[in-house]
């Protein structure tokens, strides 16, 4: 490992974006360096409803990306590259002269209600699991691209190339079309028994195979920022590298694991729980718990599930909000810790709570409905939301230990979720096992890793790993009461039915 090496890295998520300066710091001559990461600049996610369809701001998301880049630059900073890594699924169409057609659409917007039957119906769903190794989840590419052929979208006819979302923010900042393969694999229109794209779906689909890129690995470079770009941010121009730009995948390659056995959960806007495996486990029984097998860096396969996750919480947040209450989120967990435990539970994961009007009564509406006492407080909601997220990721980790065929001394988290220390803990009593919870930066950091390797700075995953750990301690969280969320899962099943 050489002298310093610095990075920049774009972790863009759901609710918020960030650009963090790496640096791997040679601490003493011949001590391995450690990581530094310093965040440079923060912009939130706001998505906009235009007419009867949700859409993410594009131009706003390029727009802070570029600020990003001047505010390194500002800083002090020369990094030699950037990368970029954002939520899955998602994408825009270019056409013929490159031009990007219409605004990208958000994956909670509604136009896919109903398709996941309607495809199982006209392509068979074993036969969709066995070629994508996907989970069904309503947002998946192929659907959201199924609804627009449905409504006869002009730009399908006129669109040349679709770019995922890393891949078009790339594109706008260098010039460069370009399909990195972390991303492909969220699609479900990805053969990820054979590697390659499914065209003879995509022709059954109506879909033009043409528009889809052949996919790059992670850690290759993409090009370098344009003159144009150049000129306008008044910075020189620096590599882009195709990191594993799916965010869950960058967070999966900065998991600091004890081996390569391991567990873990990325909490964000979505919680991620899986394992790692060197391909992808398109078994019956993977199908039947609706598990995912997601393309991961360095040659991997994530087997994992998605988890609503704190999707839930940040909506009763903006709820109430709008309605002139405002929580931080250190308040939030002060007010669950002081609420009555396990008073009522809820399934995260049923469809209600995708992206309802309003979260908080749509939680009231499943405990009337499921005979629970109802919560009155912010505090009662947010602590069911807790309980009931830490409940899940039990039922999700033991599912996954049983299709791995592997069991776990533990459960790694990462991510911005693990700054809730009283999810952190919920989760450690959950599933009546330790809790070793950090970096919170993983999805960055994960990011970084890619362009360090790309610059020849790391040699492997192992390296990557060993130089996470040395350069972030973890937080570990040890069960407490076991017998009592023995008791409350036991609840949870029933109220459930699972
Ligand atoms: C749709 C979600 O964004 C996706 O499934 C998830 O993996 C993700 O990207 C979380 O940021």
């Amino acid at each position: 490992m050489n002298n310093t090496a610095t990075v920049l890295a774009f972790d863009i998520g759901a609710s918020s974006g960030r650009a963090l300066i790496g640096q791997i710091v040679q601490q003493n001559s011949g001590e391995p360096g450690l990581l530094t990461i310093t965040e440079i600049h923060r912009f939130p996610n706001i998505p906009v409803q235009i007419g009867n369809h949700l859409h993410w701001d594009t131009v706003m998301l390029l727009q802070e990306v570029k600020n990003g880049i001047r505010k390194a630059f500002q800083a002090g900073y020369t990094p030699e590259s950037y990368g970029i890594d954002t939520w899955g699924v998602d994408f825009g169409l270019l056409d013929s002269q490159g031009e990007l057609l219409g605004i990208p659409y958000h994956y909670r917007d509604p136009q896919t209600e109903g398709l996941i039957e309607e495809l199982n119906e006209k392509l068979g769903r074993e036969r969709l699991f066995q070629e994508s190794g996907l989970q069904f989840m309503p947002f998946n590419t192929i659907y959201q691209l199924y609804a627009m052929l449905k409504a006869g979208s002009p730009k399908l006819d006129i669109a040349e190339t679709l770019l995922l979302t890393p891949d078009l923010l790339h594109y706008f900042l260098t010039g460069e079309k370009v399909c990195e393969f972390t991303m492909a694999t969220t699609t479900q229109l990805y053969d990820a028994g054979q590697n390659v794209w499914n065209k003879p779906l995509m022709k059954e689909l109506g879909l033009s195979p043409s528009l889809f890129l052949d996919p790059i690995e992670p850690g290759t470079v993409i090009g370098t920022l344009s003159e144009e770009v150049c000129r306008e941010l008044k910075v020189p121009s620096i590599k882009a590298i195709a990191v594993a730009s799916h965010d869950t995948e960058s967070a999966a390659a900065a998991v600091p694991a004890h081996s390569t056995d391991f567990a873990y959960l990325v909490c964000g806007t979505w919680s991620l729980l899986g394992t790692e495996l060197s391909e992808a486990l398109l078994l019956p029984e993977v199908l039947e718990h609706n598990f995912s097998n997601e393309g991961g860096a360095f040659g991997t396969f994530q087997l994992l599930k998605n988890i609503m996750g704190l999707w839930i919480l940040q909506e009763c947040k903006r709820r109430w909000e709008l309605n002139g209450v405002n929580l931080s989120f250190p308040e939030m967990v002060k007010l669950a810790e002081a609420a009555e435990p396990f008073r009522s539970l809820i399934d995260p994961d049923d469809l209600r709570f995708m992206n309802p009007a309003d979260m908080v009564e749509t939680i009231a509406e499943y405990c009337r409905e499921s005979g629970q006492l109802v919560p009155e407080t912010e505090g009662q909601f947010i602590r069911c939301i807790l309980e009931s997220l830490a409940l899940r990721y039990r039922e999700v980790l033991e599912k996954t230990e049983v299709l791995a065929g592997r069991s776990y001394a533990g459960l790694h988290m990462v991510g911005g979720g693990i700054q809730n220390e009283l999810l952190c803990r919920f989760t450690a009593e959950a599933i009546g096992r330790p809790v070793w919870a950090g970096p919170i930066e993983a999805s960055a950091i994960g990011n970084m890793l890619l362009q360090f390797v790309a610059g020849g700075h790391v040699q492997h995953k192992e390296e990557g790993i060993e130089l996470v750990k040395r350069s972030f301690p973890l937080a570990v969280y040890h069960p407490e009461t076991p017998e009592l969320w023995s008791a409350a899962f036991q609840k949870y099943v029933q109220i459930t039915g699972r």
